[in-house]
């Protein structure tokens, strides 16, 4: 049996998954921009919000212009009534900067919500669509994070940092001016540090989209432990491993921290080299101002108004450097998203190059090869040139030592992987002809591992036919001998918690046994579907499995005697090939190895499959 995401014991592999290893190739601006089709719908009131923001910020440079007036005229004139009238203008101007800012706040609330949530949705749909390989590649955890705090991440760039870079640039813009045309020997001593700062900031992003790339894959790696340990918390209790996981996990915790830091480390570096430049500069001002309104080249007032002037620009001039470190964090978080929408879904209609040579009834598999889309190109593939023939109304069993490929076998019935070469018919027709849709009515499975989710029994046993009826239930929970349902609290309608993991093990694999048969499918997967049961169990599950073999033509992947015979015939699986078929008694008779294999000696042996192949040779011999 495969299984995706198995409990790890070495929790320190931050940087080992392929998805986090990405290089940043994009520049920020490139990447953020692939953001266009989501706002495209709230561009207008996403650019409403943005107009009315840069008119409250350029309302702050209207102060100085007031200053400068109450200095010159009624200050200078000793005209209360005038200081008085200027302070109305400032207060006036204060309450319309604050409401307008109010309005921008509401104006884009909601429309990015939206934005966000449109964002998560076509994730998620995209995630359902994505072949069974790309999950098996993809640690759950670096999924969730790019659907949880990568979003947020994007969200929060569309309503602050992208909007005040946008009203920074332009305030800083309107305010220069004014400096310059005030007075511009004044304005160009403060524009002097421009040129340092703009390549100070250059320099910046490199080093920050690196830092915030690999913090953002290690929240994802660390999201993963988390969702592992909490799955398997049973196994690390059982084998009182707490103490070594909680090592591990805090061994993680410090490689963020440790990057977290870094990027702090550089964002001070270049917030100290925004703040103390255009300090200086504006201390330089200050003295020469100083000296021109003693020596009487220049008013009071100007020089109250250029200064006034170069403080208002202090807030958006030393903002920059968050809002680059937010929007380049925003820019990580768009291409971790985009890699996962980029990758290619399953194609949802026909395999170009099909064959549609006419196959006969029942299911077939033709000269059938499969390698993993993961594995190396020089590996074995993991089954070769399988030939086998499941007559109309058939049952075969599916035997072979552990690791021989029977679920991978069966995972190609339904196209969960597509073949490697090959081809397998159904009453004749290619599956790789059929649309997926069609292809997954036709075929219904149950897998060794049975996975339930958080919701009804019935919903559980109704997803295998979503347009099924409460006799078609209660048929398939009767198939599955699942009489245990009715004792449950609210019967068919009690929820079984996350995972099923309320209900035991051989529970929750008859409800998965119900959810394969309630359909009445007309081919039947089953990988194991028992092995979970006591034999009493067992037995009456069979004797009612039967029944509905009879209208099946089934494939069931079996390890014990008692689930061979509920098959016509048996074919044995050996290192990726069909090696014998046959009823159990002729096999019994002629091979070796199926002979091995139902033995029970497998179990107790050290190396099961080499003394199952062993045996086998041992009997070509
Ligand atoms: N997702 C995967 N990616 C790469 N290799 C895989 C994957 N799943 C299984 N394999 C490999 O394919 C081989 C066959 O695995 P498979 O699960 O089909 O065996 P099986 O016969 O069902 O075993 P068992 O009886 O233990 O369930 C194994 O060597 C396994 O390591």
């Amino acid at each position: 049996m495969t299984t995706t995401h198995a409990a790890t014991t070495d929790l320190d592999r931050s940087d080992e998954t392929p998805q986090s290893a990405a290089p940043v190739r994009q520049s920020a601006v490139r990447s953020l921009l692939r953001l266009w089709p989501y706002v495209r719908p709230v561009r207008a009131r996403w650019a409403g919000a943005a107009a009315v923001a840069v008119v409250a910020s350029c309302l702050a440079l209207v102060f100085p212009l007031v200053l400068k007036w109450i200095v010159d005229g009624p200050v200078t004139h000793r005209d209360p009534g005038g200081v008085w009238a200027g302070a109305g203008v400032l207060l006036a101007l204060g309450v319309a900067e604050a409401l307008l800012f109010g309005l921008r706040r509401w104006l884009v609330a909601r429309p990015l919500a939206g934005v966000e949530a449109a964002m998560r949705a076509d994730l998620y749909r995209h995630l359902q669509r994505l072949p069974v390989g790309f999950h098996d590649r993809w640690a759950s955890g670096q999924l969730l994070s790019r659907a949880t705090t990568d979003l947020m991440v994007v969200r929060m760039f569309l309503a602050f940092p992208l909007t005040f870079l946008i009203v920074n640039g332009v305030t800083i813009a309107a305010g220069l001016a004014l400096l310059v045309v005030q007075d511009w020997g004044l304005g160009l001593v403060l524009l002097a540090p421009a040129v340092p700062l703009i390549a100070v900031c250059y320099r910046f992003e490199h080093g920050y989209a690196a830092a915030s790339r690999r913090a953002q894959d290690q929240v994802g790696d660390l999201t993963t432990v988390v969702e592992e340990s909490v799955l398997g918390i049973r196994i690390i209790k059982g084998f009182g491993r707490h103490r070594a996981q909680a090592r591990a996990f805090r061994d993680l915790s410090r490689t963020v921290r440790g990057t977290e830091l870094t990027k702090a480390r550089l964002l001070a570096g270049i917030l100290a080299v925004i703040t103390l430049l255009p300090e200086v500069a504006l201390g330089a001002a200050l003295v020469i101002g100083t000296v021109q309104v003693a020596d009487g080249s220049l008013s009071a007032g100007t020089l109250v108004a250029f200064l006034s002037t170069a403080l208002a620009l202090r807030w958006p001039i030393e903002s920059i450097g968050f809002l680059l470190a937010m929007s380049q964090e925003a820019a990580t978080a768009t291409r971790r998203y985009f890699e996962v929408m980029d990758a290619e879904e399953e194609d949802p209609s026909v395999l170009s190059g099909a064959s549609g040579a006419p196959a006969d009834g029942g299911l077939r598999f033709e000269g059938v090869a499969f390698r993993y889309p993961d594995a190396a190109e020089d590996a074995v593939p993991t089954l070769r040139h399988v030939d086998l023939h499941i007559r109309s109304g058939e049952t075969m069993a599916l035997v072979g030592a552990t690791g021989s490929g029977k679920t991978t076998l069966t995972a190609l019935v339904p196209r969960l992987y597509d073949l490697t070469a090959g081809r397998i018919t159904l009453d004749g027709r290619d599956i790789a002809a059929m649309p997926r849709e069609e292809l997954r009515t036709l075929v219904s499975v149950a897998f060794e591992e049975p996975t339930l989710f958080s919701a009804s029994v019935a919903e559980n046993v109704l997803m295998g036919a979503p347009d099924a009826g409460a006799e078609q239930l209660e048929r398939a929970l009767g198939v599955a001998q699942a009489d245990f349902v009715r004792r449950l609290p609210d019967g068919v309608d009690t929820e079984v918690g996350e995972q099923g993991l309320s209900l035991s093990g051989g529970q929750r694999q008859r409800l998965a046994l119900a959810r394969s048969v309630v359909g009445g499918p007309r081919f039947l997967i089953l990988d194991d579907p028992l092995s979970a049961l006591d034999v009493h169990t067992e037995a009456a599950v069979e004797a009612a499995l039967r029944r509905v073999l009879a209208d099946s033509t089934a494939l069931v992947v079996a390890h014990r005697p008692s689930t061979v015979l509920l098959a016509d015939r048996v074919a044995l699986l050996s290192e990726g090939r069909i090696a014998a078929v046959g009823t159990h008694h002729e096999l019994l008779r002629t091979n070796a190895e199926y002979r091995y294999l139902m033995s029970g000696a497998a179990e107790e042996a050290e190396e099961p499959v080499e003394s199952a192949r062993q045996a086998g040779k041992a009997a070509q011999a």
